[in-house]
């Protein structure tokens, strides 16, 4: 069931898993690679017998950054003109909750296409980083600006401007990552927990993953009452009554997804 020539498209249940493959270059994102991402995650998107998305890469990465062969070469017109990357924003939009499967290089673009999906469970060999500054550039994808919400300013700055790498470890701690889990185990974690979103009510998980996102965006007060209208709205869904008289009633919930 795969179309893509440098990404497999892969279904388990109502998950729908995206692993990047093109090892020979640790997947770095060139401009194929890129639009088959997009592609994917926004099919999956619209289908509603999707609840969540896994986006994955290999043991020994994720995805190494944009393809510098690739665009090495490029002149300021072309990048400002061709707006290069902008396809990504793309990915911000999709509503499907999607989880980064992380092992190995997760650097440049790599981490980047990580931070863009809702969060990142990593294997105790995954090595993050932006290390466009030893490129001379600096991030084009969002990194300055995710990275920093995710780990704080003293550490984005020292990522940014050192272009070191650090391990699973200490992205666990600096709050990039939300679990940590050895190699072997990664890609079942990841699917573990997709699963897990994927049976609750895909309409909830929207409005969970719409609020979480508003948190960024707006002031506190704002967001308080973004959210306390989006809780209020759920109300109006069959799946909250039916996940309240399933506790009441001491059983599972049969989410139908409205
Ligand atoms: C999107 C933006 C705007 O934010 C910009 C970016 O993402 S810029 C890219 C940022 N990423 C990097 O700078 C990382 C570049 N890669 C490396 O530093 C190393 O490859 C490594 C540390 C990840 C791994 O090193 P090693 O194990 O020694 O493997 P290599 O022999 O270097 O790599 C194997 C193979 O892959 C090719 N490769 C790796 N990364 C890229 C890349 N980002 N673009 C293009 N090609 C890449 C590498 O050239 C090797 O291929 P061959 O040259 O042997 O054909």
């Amino acid at each position: 069931m795969n179309d893509f020539e440098t990404i497999l498209l892969d279904r388990h249940g109502r998950v729908g898993v995206i692993t990047l493959n093109r090892p020979e270059a640790l997947n770095a994102l060139n401009s194929l690679l890129m639009t088959e991402v997009v592609a994917a995650v926004e099919g999956l998107d619209h289908d509603p017998g999707v609840g969540a998305i896994v986006i994955t890469g290999s043991e020994r990465a994720f995805a190494a950054g944009a393809d510098i062969k690739e665009m090495q070469s490029k002149t300021f017109a072309e990048v400002y003109t061709d707006d290069l990357f902008t396809q990504w924003d793309r990915l911000s939009a999709a509503r499907t909750p999607i989880v980064a499967a992380v092992a190995g290089y997760a650097l440049g673009g790599g981490c980047e296409l990580a931070m863009l999906c809702d969060f990142i469970i990593a294997a105790d060999t995954a090595k993050f980083g932006q290390p466009e500054i030893k490129l001379g550039v600096i991030p084009g994808i969002g990194g300055s600006q995710r990275l920093t919400r995710a780990v704080g300013k003293a550490k984005a700055m020292d990522l940014c401007l050192t272009g070191r790498t650090m391990g699973a470890e200490e992205a666990e701690r600096s709050g990039l990552v939300a679990r940590v889990v050895p190699a072997a185990d990664l890609l079942e974690v990841a699917l573990e927990a997709a699963t897990t979103i994927a049976s609750m009510s895909l309409p909830i998980a929207m409005m969970a993953k719409e609020a979480v996102n508003r948190s960024f965006e707006t002031t506190l007060a704002e967001g308080v009452k973004f959210e306390r209208r989006v809780f209020h709205s759920t109300f109006a869904t069959a799946d909250q009554k039916e996940g309240m008289a399933a506790f009441v009633e001491k059983r599972a919930p049969k989410f139908v997804g409205g």
